[in-house]
């Protein structure tokens, strides 16, 4: 037995091709395909995906054997994963190439793009955005605005998750893998965190994750979870305001607390301007008749109340829907002094459909997943004039939109702003803004 597996072992081999690479995925991998050939087996067609590399090029890529079940171990729950690939070799490479700042770019599952130029990196994901509005949304010709730039791609992150290895060093995960690379500097996290994540990494940390936040508007620092003494000590040193429980930042000229595990935007430049976006979407093209200070307006996914707080001046009532219960008591502390905002906790699809007050407006900003079945057969039984809709996934976003604005056609969509809240990586955000059809009556 032992024999054969170490024969298996040794089956796992690398196998080098030279191709020309197909366009990103969605993912920001690149594509090819090669035909593996082995003794006594029929040729075998593979599709890649290959990180860190452009459509067009020329490149080698070495292509390991994805591992095999043990003998006499398969389990049932046991998935053969991708083989991994990576390129050894750039024979052509595309005019839109850039030296990826970071050494371990490629092997960290963290971005994906250091290697594109910036521009392209903005047209490659409205061109993304549109394929989906068009494949999944089925809108022929959606209504897309040009991407939105972060001024300054680099260092922008204000919260990171940094894994510990066995030797109690962080650093971010390898793609696809659970090893993790460990780091004194990561080129997207704030030069603030990455100043914290300098000094960590001279102590042996407790396993298995640290959060380091940073509020930028602020200067406050929340590490979780909380560091010994001596560490604190050496954060302090480096210049850095270490709260114990909670932080504050600042948006939209408010200031927020909050607490670890509470959801606020990584990014805090581009944050300001979705704000704005958010505000827009609701309040541009109104009917001159009606009075916002007469507006009721729901905020779904609320987290610490970040789109009400600053919608509460403009509006005459907000109710804020949010199931975590520590963002539920960020929230609670953050409008403490505004009176017309309601905070109700619990599921957007369970708290919805019995909602009694008579709303204007809707702000939902769900996670990746997007929305329930249930809250969007609930904004087309009441629908509202304006819908603004904040996404990180478009492909949710293309999903939920096709609902709301086919079928019986309750809203039309007037426009899909993306807008790069995540530089460097394949992730990318949007802002939606819905409008009720005029043959819809309440
Ligand atoms: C993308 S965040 C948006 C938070 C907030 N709008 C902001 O900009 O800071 C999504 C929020 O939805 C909350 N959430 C996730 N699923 C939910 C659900 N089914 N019902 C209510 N809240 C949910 C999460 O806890 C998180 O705070």
């Amino acid at each position: 037995m032992m024999t054969d597996f170490n024969e298996q072992l040794q089956e796992r081999m690398i196998h080098y091709h030279t191709v020309t690479l197909g366009p990103l995925t969605r993912q920001g991998h690149a594509t090819a395909e090669v035909t593996i050939e082995k003794e006594a087996e029929e040729p075998k067609l593979l599709h890649l995906l290959v990180p860190a590399g452009l459509p067009g090029e020329r490149v080698t890529i070495a292509v390991e054997d994805p591992p095999k079940p043990r003998p006499g171990r398969r389990s049932r729950r046991w998935k053969p994963r991708p083989p991994r690939v990576w390129i050894t070799e750039i024979h052509e490479s595309s005019p839109e190439r850039v030296v990826a700042p970071c050494p371990v770019f490629g092997t960290c599952g963290g971005c994906q793009l250091q290697h594109l130029q910036y521009e392209r990196q903005l047209t490659w994901k409205r061109e993304m955005v549109e394929e989906l509005l068009r494949e999944i949304g089925h809108f022929e010709q959606p209504p897309l605005l040009e991407a939105v730039a972060c001024e300054i791609p680099w260092n922008y992150r204000n919260q990171m998750r940094f894994s510990i290895n066995r030797e109690g060093q962080p650093g971010l995960t390898a793609r696809d893998t659970r090893r993790v690379l460990p780091l004194v500097s990561c080129p997207i996290a704030h030069e603030r965190i990455n100043r914290a994540l300098t000094v960590l990494s001279q102590f042996e940390n407790p396993r298995p994750q640290v959060i380091v936040r940073y509020g930028v508007g602020t200067g406050q620092m929340l590490l979780q979870p909380q560091q010994p003494e001596e560490v604190q000590q050496q954060l302090q040193e480096a210049g850095l305001t270490i709260c114990d429980e909670t932080m504050e930042e600042k948006l939209g000229g408010k200031t927020f607390r909050i607490r670890p595990s509470s959801f606020f935007q990584t990014n805090t430049p581009q944050a300001e301007k979705m704000v704005r976006m958010v505000l827009d979407g609701l309040l541009a093209h109104r009917p001159a008749e009606k009075d916002p200070a007469q507006l009721t307006i729901v905020d779904a996914y609320c987290g610490v109340g970040t789109f009400a707080l600053l919608m509460a001046h403009h509006f005459g009532r907000i109710i804020a829907i949010e199931e975590s219960p520590s963002a539920i008591r960020d929230a609670h502390w953050n409008a403490r002094d505004i009176n017309n905002i309601e905070i109700l906790k619990g599921k957007v699809e369970d708290v919805l459909p019995g909602l009694s007050a008579q709303v204007d407006g809707f702000v939902i900003d769900p996670p990746r997943a997007g929305c329930q079945p249930v809250v969007l057969e609930t904004l087309l039984r009441y629908p509202v004039e304006r819908v603004v809709y904040v996404s990180c996934e478009p492909s949710t976003l293309a999903r939920d939109l096709d609902v709301l604005c086919h079928g019986d056609e309750t809203y039309q969509l007037v426009s899909v702003q993306p807008l790069d809240m995540f530089p460097q990586t394949a992730h990318i955000e949007c802002v939606a803004v819905l409008e009720r059809n005029k043959h819809e009556n309440i």
